[in-house]
């Protein structure tokens, strides 16, 4: 970005940095065509939007190597890192790539199953024979590892069907005959009962939680004041600690700092066994469920071309079968594939910032479902959110027209040539940029997972545990379309948190109906003082705070950045001149503010 900044001359660069929303069309044209032609911008841009020259394709010749490595890794016992290794080799492979006479993808997943049994995670070594299965149902050692890994967990009816399949694999007398001797180790599964399905074959929704209901009383309407805009307020008396809502984002990015630890698609921390992207080298994913429905279907084996399992028994056919077919990760689903245009080696989505992946993500998603324009010029109209554009800082407001200009470009050629890179697309995405910046919402994990405590991105944890204790980090950034209309408060009712991508808010009081439901972005009395809130929110979010917490006079506001006087008797404070003077701004709009604001009621 400084690259392009650099090339824009002072007069254009002044205009752009103080523009209002009114003079985005103009100064969209003027950026655009001024970088259309410039062969520096065309450089720039074709680095980051050409899969040939980008570095986040599959590449055959690095996952041989780090499988050499890690196998190298594996014999001197180093589990560990062979672990790191195979899943790093298993990024990078090509679905089709092949190594000796095997898929270099089921080798991969074999290779990784042993070293996982080896670490003791034998249901994650379990899911990885799986999928090496499903890759090449032929593979007998991935059959006989499974057969081992289901005796392990009890599993005995399934780990003698397995062990059959591996033996009628098996060219060699010798071989048969160790398997012979395999099966016969295998404790007696006809006398138990317990083992009538396979306890561990994947699940659809595997690693993705269940979001609660609201309770059914609970009714919300959407309200419009003069001062804060469009709000949420309860239209009945909601008890304290109640579910009010609950929603799946309309669009989430992982954040770049967790691309390594969480799941792509659900943002719930990664198992060893992670699924890598089938097309490209950066999203990983807890299972193959949340792959599928980030970026698409996987390839289909072709069960039994060679016909080698017709002489086997109806049950040992069938259990081949519901091992080795892809069937159980399909489902309907509406979903657009969030994943799926970024998917094709080039780099931007991994080079830009978080919030243009987002923007690109909605846009893609609204272009998939024919809602938008190819021009964009419909985009405010479909999200209906708001935007302080006018409001942002100079240096903001440059920001956002070059993102714009990027990821427009970078669409366009990478994957939707459809869109125009034009002035009115490169404005809506402006727009968007800045309504993210005031709608996302940070989602949040606490460190140790587990997801028995949850909070929000300001740090309100949402069980009474003490917040010492507790330590929560910034998994992603996601846009929820009615989870944006609630407004904030300083004194907040309600709080969010999470579960995988699912948004949940709940009261923290008693609220009456007609009361505003309001969480904090961030800052809370009692937490920071008054100054510190307003210039929170003004910087990071362009509104001066008009909340009941910053309307009424605060003890904690008065005392929390005080001096205690030194008679220990004496409960008095020396304030801070700049708190004295906020406070009394505050009194001042206390005194002069009406008494009874309009508000306008909006259909929810
Ligand atoms: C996430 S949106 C909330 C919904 C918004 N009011 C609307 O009409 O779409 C955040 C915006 O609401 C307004 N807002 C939220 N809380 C506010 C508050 N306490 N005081 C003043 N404005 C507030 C600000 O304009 C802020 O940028």
């Amino acid at each position: 970005m400084e690259k392009l900044k650099s090339l824009i001359p002072e007069d254009l660069l002044q205009t752009v940095k103080s523009s209002s929303v009114d003079d985005l069309l103009s100064t969209s044209s003027s950026l655009l065509r001024l970088f259309l032609g410039l062969p520096q911008f065309h450089q720039a841009v074709s680095e980051l939007a050409n899969p040939e020259l980008g570095c986040c394709g599959k590449n055959e010749e690095t996952s041989l190597d780090l499988k050499r490595r890690g196998n190298h890794c594996f014999r001197s016992r180093d589990f560990d890192e062979a672990l790191r290794l195979y899943s790093k080799a298993l990024r990078v492979a090509p679905l089709d790539a092949i190594d000796g006479d095997k898929s270099l993808l089921a080798s991969l997943f074999l290779n990784r199953a042993n070293v996982l049994h080896n670490l003791g995670l034998l249901k994650e070594s379990l899911r990885d024979c799986h999928r090496a299965l499903r890759i090449d149902p032929y593979y007998a050692k991935a059959w006989y590892r499974r057969g081992k890994l289901n005796t392990l967990l009890g599993n005995y009816k399934d780990a003698f069907r397995d062990i059959t399949v591996s033996m009628s694999l098996e060219s060699s007398l010798v071989g048969k005959k160790q398997l012979q001797n395999e099966l016969k180790a295998i404790p007696d599964y006809q006398n138990n009962q317990t083992l009538e399905h396979d306890e561990y074959r994947p699940s659809n929704d595997a690693g993705v939680d269940h979001l609660p209901s609201v309770q059914m009383e609970v009714k919300l309407r959407c309200v419009s004041t003069k001062e804060k805009g469009r709000g949420m307020v309860s239209e009945c008396d909601i008890e304290e600690a109640s579910v009010i809502h609950v929603e799946e984002p309309f669009s989430v990015v992982i954040s770049k700092s967790c691309r390594e630890t969480h799941c792509h698609f659900c943002l719930n921390e990664l198992p060893a066994d992670t699924v890598p992207c089938p097309s490209c080298s950066i999203p990983v994913y807890c299972s193959e469920s949340c792959q599928i429905q980030s970026g698409g279907m996987l390839s289909t084996n072709e069960m039994d071309k060679h016909h080698i399992f017709q002489k086997l028994p109806d049950d040992i056919v069938e259990h081949i079968k519901g091992v080795t077919s892809a069937d159980i990760y399909y489902f309907a689903t509406d979903l657009i594939q969030e994943h799926q245009h970024e998917c094709r080696g080039a780099n931007w989505p991994a080079v830009l910032p978080s919030d243009a992946v987002l923007a690109g993500r909605i846009i893609m998603k609204l272009i998939n479902q024919g809602k938008a324009a190819t021009d964009l010029s419909n985009l405010q109209e479909i999200l209906e959110l708001s935007h302080t554009y006018s409001k942002m800082n100079p240096e903001n407001k440059l920001e956002l027209h070059l993102l714009s200009i990027v990821l427009i470009w970078c669409l366009s050629k990478s994957s939707c040539p459809n869109l125009s890179v034009c002035e009115a697309s490169v404005t809506q995405t402006i727009i968007l940029l800045s309504q993210i910046k005031v709608n996302s919402i940070a989602v949040a994990r606490m460190k140790s997972s587990g997801d028995s405590f949850k909070c929000l991105p300001s740090g309100n944890i949402s069980t009474k545990e003490p917040i010492q204790s507790l330590e929560q980090i910034r998994v992603g950034q996601a846009l929820y379309k009615t989870g944006s209309l609630f407004n904030h408060s300083c004194k907040p009712n309600i709080h969010l948190y999470f579960l995988s991508r699912g948004l949940i808010m709940q009261t923290t009081e008693f609220v009456p109906t007609g009361c505003p439901l309001e969480l904090s972005y961030g800052p809370e009395v009692g937490k920071w003082d008054c100054k510190n809130r307003i210039r929170f929110l003004e910087e990071e979010y362009f509104f001066h705070c008009r909340c009941r917490g910053c309307a009424q006079i605060n003890i904690s506001d008065l005392v929390i950045n005080g001096y205690g006087c030194v008679n220990t008797n004496c409960t008095g404070v020396v304030l801070d001149s700049n708190v004295a003077t906020c406070e009394s701004e505050k009194l001042n709009h206390f005194f002069t503010a009406p008494r009874n604001v309009d508000q306008q009621v909006q259909v929810f």
